[in-house]
Parts: C-alpha cells; sequence; structure tokens
C-alpha cells in the first residue's frame, strides 16, 4: 500500500505518501474527537486522528476569549470516562476545561497528527475503503497524505468556520473589524465605541466583556433572540429544563422557561430584544440557534452600559447606518456573526450529510452513515451531546473490530500491511 515519491519544486518540497490505517480515521481533535477516540482505546480499537491545528481542542485554545467560562453546569460538559476534578467550579473557566482536555488525551494516550488539513475524503465503492487526503507543512517541506481506511469519523465541529456577513460597505469601514473568534479582551477597546454584530451567546459576553473593560459597545439584534436566566432559584436552568424533559412535552416546558424567564428578567422587548415566536428548546432542536444564558449582559442593557440597536443598513467610514436611519460614530466591529460546519468543502457524500454540513437525521440518529461513515458532536446539544455520539461510535466499530481480531486470530495469518494507527 506503500508508495512514496517526492517532486522537487525548486526550494520547496512536496512529497506525497500513501497510508493505510488499521482502524478508523478521526478527523478533528476537539472534545468530540477526543472522547470518541478515549472510547475506541477503551474497546482496544486503534485509530489515527487528523487536526489541522498544532494542538488539540483548537476553538478552546485559539479561538475564544480569555474569560470564557463553560455555560452549562459542569457535570453536562465532561466527557465519558474521566470526571472532572472534584474541585473545579460549578461552570469551569476556559483554561480549567483546556486542563481538563490536555489530561484526557494524555491518559487515553491520544496523539493526533497535528498541522494536518484534511482535504477531502470519500469512499471507494471497488475497494470498500475511505480516501482521506489531507495537506500538511513543516517548514519548507509541503507533504501530502492519503489514509486508506475503513471507518471514518467526521468529527469537525458544528463551529468549524467563521460566518463574515455581507454588510454593505464594511470595506470603507477604515477601522478595526474582527470576528468574535479572534477577539480575547476588552482591555484595548478602553473608551472605544464598539460595534457587536450578533446577540447569541458570543454577541452579549462580548458586549458584557467590553463593556466591563469600560468600551462603550452597541449590541446589534436584526431579528430575534431568547435569553434565560442561567440559574433559575439556584438551579442551573439548563439542568431544570432537562429534568422536565423528563416528564413534560418540549412545548410545554419551553412554555414553563418562558414564564420563569418573565419573572425573573422581566420583558425583554422591552430593551429591544424580541423573543422568537418559537420556544427555546424547539428552536435549538430545529434551528441549531442556541438561547442566550444571561450571565450578567442584561443588567447593563439595563443600565444602558450596553445600547442594544436594530439591523445594519451600511457601514461608512468609521460610522454604521441603522435600519431605522440611525448614524452611530464607531471606531471597531466585532463580527459575533457565529459559525458554520465545514464537512461540505471536503468529504465527498451527500447521503448521510446535507448541506448545511450536518447529518441529515435529527438526533439521536445522526451518529452512524453508510459504509462505516460516522460523525461526532453534530447534535446541536453541546458537548453531552458529543459524549453520546462517541459513545455509539466506539461500540459500534467496536464489536466489528472485536469480532474480525477473533476471526483473524483463529485464521492467525499474519498481517504485512503498514499500520501507523495507535495501539
Ligand atoms: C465559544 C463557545 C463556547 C461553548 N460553550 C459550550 C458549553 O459551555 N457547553 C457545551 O456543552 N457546549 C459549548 N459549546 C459548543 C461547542 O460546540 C463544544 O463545546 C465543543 O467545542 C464542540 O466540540 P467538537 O470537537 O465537536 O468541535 P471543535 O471543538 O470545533 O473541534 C473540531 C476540531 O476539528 C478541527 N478541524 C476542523 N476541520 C478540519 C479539517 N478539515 N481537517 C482537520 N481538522 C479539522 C478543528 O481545528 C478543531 O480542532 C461552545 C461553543 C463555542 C463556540
Ligand atoms: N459561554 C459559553 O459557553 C458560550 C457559548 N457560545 C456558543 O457558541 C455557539 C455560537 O454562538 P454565537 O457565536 O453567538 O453564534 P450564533 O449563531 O448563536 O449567533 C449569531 C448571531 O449573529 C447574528 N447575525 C448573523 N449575521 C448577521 C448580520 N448580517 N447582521 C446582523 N446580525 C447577524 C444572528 O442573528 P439572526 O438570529 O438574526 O440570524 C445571531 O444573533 C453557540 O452554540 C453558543 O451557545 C458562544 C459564546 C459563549
Ligand atoms: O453552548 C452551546 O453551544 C451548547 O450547545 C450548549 C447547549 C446545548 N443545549 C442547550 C440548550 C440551551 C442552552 C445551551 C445549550
Amino acid at each position: 500500500m506503500e508508495n512514496l515519491f517526492r517532486l522537487v519544486n525548486h526550494e520547496d518540497f512536496l512529497s506525497r505518501r500513501c497510508i493505510w490505517v488499521n482502524g478508523p480515521v478521526i478527523v478533528g481533535a476537539g472534545p468530540s474527537g477526543l472522547a470518541t477516540a478515549a472510547c475506541l482505546r477503551d474497546q482496544g480499537v486503534p485509530f489515527v486522528m487528523l487536526e489541522r491545528a498544532e494542538c488539540i481542542a483548537s476553538l478552546w485554545q485559539k479561538r475564544t476569549y480569555d474569560r470564557l467560562n463553560l455555560h452549562l453546569p459542569k457535570q453536562f460538559c465532561q466527557l465519558p470516562k474521566l470526571q472532572f476534578p472534584e474541585d473545579f467550579p460549578e461552570y469551569p473557566t476556559k483554561r480549567q476545561f483546556i486542563q481538563y482536555l490536555e489530561s484526557y488525551a494524555e491518559k487515553f494516550e491520544i496523539n493526533p497528527r497535528f498541522n494536518e488539513c484534511v482535504q477531502s475524503a470519500r469512499y471507494d465503492e471497488t475497494s470498500g475503503l475511505w480516501r482521506v487526503k489531507t495537506a500538511s507543512s513543516a517548514g519548507s517541506t509541503k507533504t501530502e497524505f492519503e489514509y486508506i481506511c475503513r471507518w471514518l469519523v467526521v468529527a469537525t465541529g458544528e463551529n468549524a468556520e467563521r460566518v463574515m456577513p455581507d454588510i454593505e460597505g464594511l470595506a470603507d469601514f477604515g477601522g478595526e473589524v474582527i470576528h468574535a473568534c479572534d477577539y480575547k479582551s476588552g482591555e484595548k477597546y478602553k473608551g472605544k465605541k464598539v460595534l457587536v454584530v450578533g446577540c447569541g451567546n458570543s454577541g452579549m459576553e462580548l458586549s458584557l466583556d467590553l463593556s466591563n473593560h469600560n468600551a462603550s459597545p452597541s449590541m446589534v439584534v436584526r431579528s430575534s433572540v431568547h435569553v434565560l436566566p442561567r440559574e433559575i432559584l439556584g438551579k442551573s436552568t439548563f439542568e431544570l429544563a432537562t429534568l422536565m424533559m423528563k416528564w413534560l412535552p418540549l412545548w410545554l416546558v419551553d412554555k414553563i422557561l418562558l414564564i420563569l424567564a418573565w419573572f425573573i428578567l422581566g420583558n425583554t422587548e422591552s430593551y429591544g430584544l424580541k423573543r422568537p415566536s418559537m420556544g427555546p428548546l424547539a428552536l435549538k432542536n430545529t434551528m441549531g440557534k442556541t438561547p442566550v444564558l444571561d450571565i450578567g449582559a442584561l443588567k447593563k442593557i439595563r443600565s444602558g452600559h450596553i445600547n442594544v440597536v436594530p439591523g445594519i443598513k451600511r457601514i461608512s467610514c468609521g460610522q454604521a447606518e441603522l435600519i431605522n436611519g440611525e448614524k452611530l460614530d464607531i471606531d471597531a466591529i466585532v463580527l459575533a456573526t457565529g459559525y458554520r460546519s465545514n464537512v461540505p468543502s471536503w468529504l465527498q457524500e451527500s447521503e448521510f450529510f446535507s448541506e448545511n454540513g450536518f447529518p441529515k437525521a435529527p438526533f439521536p440518529h445522526g451518529w452512524k452513515g453508510n459504509a462505516g461513515l460516522y460523525a461526532v458532536g453534530f447534535t446541536r446539544r453541546g458537548l453531552s451531546g458529543a459524549s453520546s455520539d462517541a459513545m455509539r461510535i466506539a461500540q459500534d466499530i467496536g464489536k466489528v473490530w472485536k469480532e474480525e481480531t477473533k476471526q483473524q486470530k483463529k485464521r492467525t495469518t499474519a498481517c504485512h500491511r503498514r499500520c501507523i494507527s495507535q495501539f
């Protein structure tokens, strides 16, 4: 299977290698990929993990702001087979979560192949195998690898790429324009007028952080948003919702959540935060739109420290014109306009995944496709959804793996194929 050759292109080297993988290839070393790898390890199944960044959990390490905390209680965010340390608070910090993931990778001996971005993956009907191509560059040497495997686990996440909105005049703004994933802290915006585009959890939390650093944020709410208190009577709203879902239909849980939110937060519509017609959990499950779990932004909106504004008509030099005709002078723009999956850009398959890069089958059926294809972490249910996918996938592959290794042992045939997967 090994074919290795080099093309010399002036001072750059391009080498191409083809590698047979004994076990599944996992694409992505975020929490979903790590959880799957740990469960496979438990089943004794070897694997290869490919990661485009140079570290695990790149979303958490490189594309989130300093003050970020998990916003669901810790018991809903830990991965299979390893609990958070006892001394972690109810809502662990980003640093703590990363530390946990590092120790998770170490405990389960997960060593991804870093700096390898999957460019394409396709199922070869003739051989019944997946062909996964990556491009990696180290120094002046560019290497293209092709992995051949029986199972492909897609773990590239719901937030693989930033969504950049097409706003008229944005190129003429003249000041700093960044996406929320490049925002670290409000420190450098002290005294500045910042337009935050978007009012999901990112828009709300960045506006809060800006305000805490004495900047003046204006947050754009172009349509609607559900804001819920993070806690109700000292209990996490998410936990409460999960408990209620055991006994009550979703529409009723949504109604109860909205009544409780009204008692605790008041009428949020009066601050320009129109509520969607669909309930918060129904909206999360069907459209993937996460309700905002308020950690203090609402108080800042009430006190006028965060200015809520309607949609943008156009941007010009140092100014934003809103759809109500109002003109705002601004120094910087933060685009908290969300993320999307990148699966359609590299996976040549259209039966299991839909055009939006999510599995077509709704939760809990979207983890297994045909011909050894799996998806982990596309449930729109955060880390707990990823854990549940990971356990199912490992069990499914583990079953076949064990049967086949048993048969192989019986036949005692030697395997001469070159294998790079971890044991
Ligand atoms: C700011 C923020 C906060 C969140 N907080 C919570 C929370 O508190 N609780 C909760 O349950 N959920 C939360 N979520 C949801 C979030 O989706 C999960 O926390 C989690 O990171 C998802 O893990 P994942 O492994 O599926 O995706 P990711 O963490 O995005 O990992 C995917 C990995 O795949 C890699 N990759 C992508 N494309 C390729 C490619 N072509 N080739 C190779 N590698 C590739 C990426 O570099 C990345 O490392 C949050 C999300 C965000 C954005
Ligand atoms: N502490 C935590 O745990 C945090 C968790 N997260 C999670 O990360 C994920 C992503 O969240 P987030 O980054 O907020 O993304 P979301 O997709 O949740 O929100 C995107 C926002 O941008 C708005 N938007 C998009 N395009 C435009 C435009 N052209 N003009 C105006 N507004 C626009 C959307 O409005 P519209 O609805 O009208 O399309 C929406 O309000 C979520 O699951 C979230 O829960 C994020 C931050 C912190
Ligand atoms: O924070 C996120 O992005 C999550 O996906 C966590 C999450 C899963 N289900 C929810 C329901 C309400 C609020 C947050 C979540």
